[in-house]
């Protein structure tokens, strides 16, 4: 690997040659638009601007002040577009950086006067910055060397690699780039869509280099200095972070940011995203003057390094003294300030402090250089008091074209302020900077290289395209390659006396001559060369030929073979077809089989749970049935009680009967006890029609539900909400009265009725209907009153056909008979009589 050093001072100019070509700074004036103020200054023509002060009726009127007229190298005024200034001033900078010369461009003036807006510009609207990376690569696009072939060596300097080393490192960077991508999305978040480009080109670009550009980005703040493009964590991206840096002198005594990083960019886009990374750390505050005011002097430097194209004009030439490194820095200075009309305090005021001792810094050294050159006098040039000026030292020393915008607010405001700037910007036109002398590069290497390299190479390719046989080789323009050497000196005669041009131009004819003689051989040499190549070719052509006949019949044989694979492999698809068909079918049985299944064990589980519900049911049915077996045998005791007690009434009546035959002859009337569970034995006092006089067989009316009681009026007292029987059980009333609410008493006073009869239905404890109907006699009183005597109920259960399969219809009435019903009625009536 070689080294190349930043060339201008690699050949110190001596002092007598350097003062004979030299420049004053180029100074500029730009005047910012005013929107709602005075102005103080008039643009009087494009190179003069005259100060006017402000008037007597104005509050900032200064006494003994007076117009003064400034003369520029040119004037902007408040309409200069973005393109005009950049065309003036920045455009001759970039076609001096191609061609190999350093530049530094700076923006001088008061806090708010435009001085951020002419350098950088919005990302529509660009400034000076975006313009000369549009027109650099505009200029040199298409001669661009491999990435990495340019090496920044970290010491002001450039390594050369081949290109088999640059591709490696490519290769590195993007490994190592891959999880950075979004943190690069994300530095470059201004949207460059917008953006119109500079179309600008620099026409006389020297074709046969190769270039590659680097930028770097730094900040002086407090007198301090930042690199802006520092790698640093992507969570600590703000601007305190950063580490300062220190300003170091390289070994050919060229000033430098030690360590600074410089990025290699391949386009104006790579290169912005390098900017506003660093834009976004750049410290920045709002002020009193300026919503978005810059704390700190920044330079963003573009260094463009160039290098010749070996013979073959293919590759770098590996060669450090042919390469050359140029620089353009564009240094963006913080606005002068006065605290008063700022009113800053604590940090703002410190920042603002340490602006303005920077600048009176750069005042100072450009007064005491300007001295120097225009008195002879020798004073030390404080450079090393700021690091601003130590940092562009280099510049004001000579080593390439130095320029200033001085941006003007034209406010009244800033009148006091703008006078001073005026005059320092004056002063500064006055100082002359040495001009370092043109850079040849010239290594006797033949020009137009890469286009004969380009030409050579579609040759090639066209050739390869048409196969060897073809006839079409194209003419390649060998006088673009092969070259007598440079132009003939100048024959100008200036001094009939002097023989030493004839002389020169024998020497040159010479060696012209011997040089087309070389040319000569080795182009016959070329011509051997390629008749034995075109031979070779042809005998290998013939070899191919014969090759290709060969494998021509070895390809028959493997279509014939690949036919026949074909044929077999149609056949297993066809076959494959078919399983794949029965597969299919089977899958849908399958699929109905699961349904069928699913069905069958939903049924199960119903059948499980109705099997369920029936045990419970008849659970309690056995439990009832034996309820009933022991109230059976209950009433089967009873029966017999009964018996036993009517054994011993007949004993009675018949001793009875014995004793009345003899006494009495009237007629006896008989009755008798019911000793029938549905006829109770009911006590006297309940039943007036009991006596204790023997008579006939006496039958309850009551429980007869088959046929008409009496002459009897009912009162039927039923709630409006009864559920409908729909059963035989239930008490005929021939004559009736219904009521649904028994409210007044005439309804049971009325002498017409005797009867009364209550229902009540409820839920019992398994959910079915449970009716009761409470009968009750009714007595009526002398006074016109009447006394209810409940006498007798009938307890209707209805269930379910399904929970009560016991239901049977009567063969010889026709009708339903609830047996379930029957037996609880009967049970009823039964348990009455036992209470
Ligand atoms: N020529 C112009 N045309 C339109 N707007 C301008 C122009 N010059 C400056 N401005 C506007 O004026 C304001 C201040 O400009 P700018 O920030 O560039 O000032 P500055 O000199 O860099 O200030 P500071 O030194 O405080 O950083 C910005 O809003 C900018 O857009």
């Amino acid at each position: 690997m070689k080294s190349v050093w930043y060339k201008p001072s690699q050949k110190k100019v001596p002092a007598k040659v350097r003062s004979t070509a030299r420049d004053p700074v180029k100074v500029f004036c730009r005047i910012r638009p005013l929107w709602n103020d005075e102005s103080c200054v008039k643009v009087t023509s494009q190179t003069t601007v005259s100060l006017q002060p402000p008037t007597a009726g104005s509050s900032h009127c200064l006494a003994n002040y007076k117009e003064i007229l400034y003369t520029f190298k040119h004037v902007f005024d408040d309409k200069a577009t973005q393109k005009e200034v950049f065309d003036h001033v920045a455009l001759p900078l970039i076609e001096n950086l191609i061609h190999g010369k350093n530049g530094l461009l700076f923006t001088y003036g008061v806090t708010g006067s435009g001085k951020t807006f002419t350098m950088t510009g919005e990302p529509q609207d660009g400034g000076i910055m975006p313009r000369c990376l549009d027109v650099i690569f505009n200029s040199i696009s298409s001669y661009q060397a491999t990435k990495f072939v340019f090496k920044p060596n970290r010491m002001n300097g450039f390594d050369i690699q081949s290109e088999a080393d640059a591709m490696f490192d490519c290769q590195n960077e993007l490994y190592a780039a891959r999880p950075l991508k979004i943190q690069r999305k994300k530095e470059s978040d201004v949207d460059l869509n917008q953006r119109i480009p500079d179309g600008t080109k620099i026409e006389n670009v020297i074709e046969d280099n190769t270039y590659a550009v680097f930028v770097t980005y730094v900040e002086i703040y407090n007198n301090a200095v930042y690199d802006l493009l520092e790698e640093i964590p992507e969570e600590t991206i703000s601007s305190k972070q950063l580490q300062v840096k220190i300003v170091r002198e390289d070994a050919c005594h060229n000033m430098y940011v030690h360590s600074v990083t410089e990025v290699e960019v391949k386009s104006t886009e790579e290169a912005f995203q390098a900017f506003y990374k660093g834009q976004k750390r750049k410290r920045m505050a709002v002020t009193t003057l300026n919503s978005e005011s810059s704390r700190s002097h920044s330079a963003f430097t573009i260094r463009l390094v160039q290098a010749p194209l070996d013979s073959q004009g293919e590759h770098v030439l590996q060669d450090t003294k042919a390469a050359s490194v140029s620089q353009l820095s564009l240094v963006d200075l913080a606005g002068s300030e006065r605290t008063n009309r700022t009113k800053n305090s604590g940090q703002r005021l410190r920042e603002a402090g340490n602006i303005n001792n920077s600048l009176m810094t750069l005042r100072t050294c450009l007064e005491i250089l300007r001295e120097n050159q225009l008195y002879g006098a020798n004073k030390m040039v404080p450079y090393r008091d700021s690091k601003m000026t130590l940092l562009f030292k280099n510049f004001f020393d000579g080593e390439g074209q130095v320029e200033m915008i001085v941006c003007l607010n034209p406010s009244v405001e800033d009148y006091d302020e703008t006078v001073h700037v005026m005059k320092f910007a004056e002063m500064t036109q006055e100082v002359q900077v040495s001009q370092p002398p043109a850079i040849k590069l010239d290594f006797g290497l033949a020009p137009g290289r890469r286009k004969a390299n380009h030409i050579f190479k579609q040759a090639l390719q066209m050739m390869e395209e048409n196969g060897y046989g073809g006839s079409q080789i194209p003419e390649v323009d060998i006088g673009l390659v092969y070259s007598l050497g440079p132009p003939f000196p100048c024959l100008d005669m200036t001094d009939p006396s002097t023989d030493m041009l004839i002389k020169d131009l024998a020497t040159f004819l010479e060696l012209r001559m011997k040089r087309r003689s070389l040319l000569l051989k080795d182009w016959q040499q070329k011509c051997q060369h390629f008749h034995n190549k075109l031979r070779e070719v042809e005998k290998e052509k013939l070899l191919a030929e014969h090759e290709h006949s060969s494998l021509q019949n070895l390809i028959d044989q493997e279509r014939n073979k690949v036919s026949a694979l074909e044929n077999r492999l149609v056949s297993y698809e066809s076959e494959l077809m078919n399983l794949q068909h029965q597969v299919k079918e089977k899958e849908t049985y399958l699929v109905s089989l699961k349904q069928d299944l699913q069905n069958q064990e939903m049924l199960l589980n119903k059948e499980l749970l109705e099997k369920e519900r029936l045990r419970k049911v008849y659970g309690d049915r056995i439990a009832a049935g034996k309820e009933s077996v022991k109230e059976e045998e209950e009433e089967v005791e009873f029966k017999t009680q009964m018996k036993e007690q009517e054994k011993k009434l007949r004993k009675v009546k018949q001793n009875l009967t014995k004793d009345t035959c003899s006494s009495r002859h009237a007629p006896v009337q008989h009755t008798r006890f019911l000793a029938t569970p549905s006829q109770p034995p009911v006590a006297p006092e309940r039943n007036n029609l009991v006596s204790h006089v023997r008579g006939p067989l006496v039958r309850n009316p009551r429980h007869r539900r088959s046929q008409t009681v009496g002459d009897e009026i009912w009162l039927d007292h039923r709630p409006a909400t009864a559920v409908e029987l729909g059963t035989v059980m239930q008490p005929r009333m021939k004559r009736r009265k219904s009521v649904t609410k028994l409210t007044d008493i005439k309804h049971v006073a009325n002498p017409k009725t005797t009867k009364y009869c209550l229902m009540s239905q409820h839920q019992d404890s398994s959910g079915e209907l449970e009716t009761h109907l409470y009968k009750a006699d009714i007595f009526h009183t002398a006074e016109g009153g009447a006394q209810v005597t409940f006498n007798d109920v009938d307890s209707l259960k209805q269930q379910s056909p399904i929970a009560t399969p016991s239901r049977k219809r009567s063969a010889s009435t026709g009708e339903l008979e609830d047996t379930e019903t029957a037996c609880a009625v009967s049970m009823e009536e039964y348990k009455r009589a036992r209470h």
